[in-house]
């Protein structure tokens, strides 16, 4: 079932919560709904469910107007972050309890409701807890039964709110997947809430940002990746390293410190937005830029080895940091303290005073550059 939403906005007091919005999400999509604390996602959210009013516009389900319909007829299924299991229920009667309450005329019969709560346990893999109750449970189990119980009414919507956000990091990463897996086989609509960028752009179709009650942008992750509409987005998808400069001939300059534009590129003065992988670290300056760093902190955990680094000379609110292999670091073996130059291999420039999309910068891998894999002096040298 396809979700249209059309023009909906939602007050509280005098609070706007959601400005008006336009929204189309389409039959058997995965989209998430991302954004900081009070963006208005979990509004967005229970309005499409019918557990809030809007104040203006329209929820299509497919083509049918449900905006004044009650939250027990739209037939969505829902998962909270907080599992909100009945505690004197076992996992079975738990996934059973929203067929065993629907009236007479439509409840399926008790052997069909048993076959459809033991081929539900089955999936979420909880068959062999069936007969435990929730406080007999792990929170990423509990979670499961949660979502089971929700497909116990076969919706075709389901909405789920921040979902694995009470669950640790490894629990979540697993369950996410095994969801995405799940939409996939049943093919439902899912629409789900989080604040976590990682788990937006690792699970869904297609993932809307938004702030203060807008939609930000919407686009598919790769998209949202590579062509953020605005600083917001690129500030929210993660760690983004920033030189801010002014033009100076080919050059952005701040200070003793600048970044040369590629050939062809007119440097403007504003905002260069760098990713840590967009960064190459080595012994001394290029022509290509002049960007001293000093190491603070090295981060070993994970695929890469992120160095977290302090500006030498110029100025940036927060501290850079950098990706480099492990067979790079193990050649470095650099230290706190030690001192090394960045050269960036592609970014955006945010020109100053402008608040439209940004430039897109990229430079030549044939440059002068000296990758710091190679000298493994280095180290000795960066001092
Ligand atoms: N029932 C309510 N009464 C008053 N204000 C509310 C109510 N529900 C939400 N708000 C306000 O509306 C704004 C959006 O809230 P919402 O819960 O939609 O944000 P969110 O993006 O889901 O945030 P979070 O990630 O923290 O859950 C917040 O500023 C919140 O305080």
């Amino acid at each position: 079932m396809s979700i249209h939403i059309r023009n909906v906005s939602k007050t509280f007091g005098d609070f706007q919560a959601l400005k008006p919005l336009d929204l189309t999400i389409q039959e058997g999509e995965m989209v998430g709904l991302l954004g900081p604390s009070g963006s208005g996602k979990t509004t967005l959210l229970r309005i499409i469910a019918g557990l809030e009013t809007c104040d203006s516009g329209q929820i299509l389900f497919s083509d049918k107007d449900v905006t004044r319909l009650h939250v027990r007829d739209r037939k969505v299924g829902f998962v909270f972050q907080h599992y909100a299991l009945f505690r004197h229920m076992t996992v079975a009667e738990n996934v059973a309890f929203g067929l065993d309450v629907l009236p007479r005329d439509q409840r399926p019969d008790k052997q069909e409701i048993r076959r459809r709560v033991q081929e539900l346990l089955e999936r979420v893999q909880l068959a062999h807890l069936a007969s435990r109750y929730p406080g007999q449970l792990s929170g990423g189990q509990k979670q499961r039964v949660a979502l089971a119980r929700a497909l116990a009414m076969q919706p075709r919507v389901l909405l789920l709110d921040e979902p694995f956000g009470a669950l640790d990091a490894r629990v979540r990463k697993e369950l996410r997947r095994w969801l995405r897996n799940l939409h996939d086989e049943l093919g439902f609509t899912s629409v789900f809430v989080t604040h976590d960028q990682e788990e937006a752009l690792e699970v869904s179709d297609r993932v809307v940002v938004m702030s203060q009650g807008q939609i930000e942008q919407q686009a598919t992750p790769q998209d949202l990746y590579h062509q953020p509409a605005s600083r917001f987005v690129y500030d929210f998808l993660g760690q983004v390293n920033v030189f801010h400069g002014e033009a100076n001939g080919q050059r952005l300059q701040q200070g003793d410190a600048w970044v040369a534009f590629p050939e062809a590129q007119s440097p403007q003065a504003g905002q260069l937005y760098l990713r840590s992988h967009e960064l190459q670290l080595q012994e001394l300056p290029s022509d290509q830029a002049n960007l001293p760093l000093e190491v603070k902190a090295i981060n070993l955990i994970g695929a890469e080895v992120r160095l977290e680094l302090e500006p030498i000379g110029w100025q940036s609110d927060e501290p850079w940091e950098v990706a480099i292999s492990h067979s790079q670091y193990n050649a470095w073996q650099p230290q706190r303290g030690d001192r090394c130059h960045a050269i960036p291999l592609a970014a955006q420039l945010f020109v100053s005073g402008q608040d439209s999309q940004p430039r897109p910068l990229q430079w030549s891998a044939s440059g002068k550059r000296q990758p710091i894999s190679e000298p493994l002096k280095l180290a000795a040298n960066c001092h």
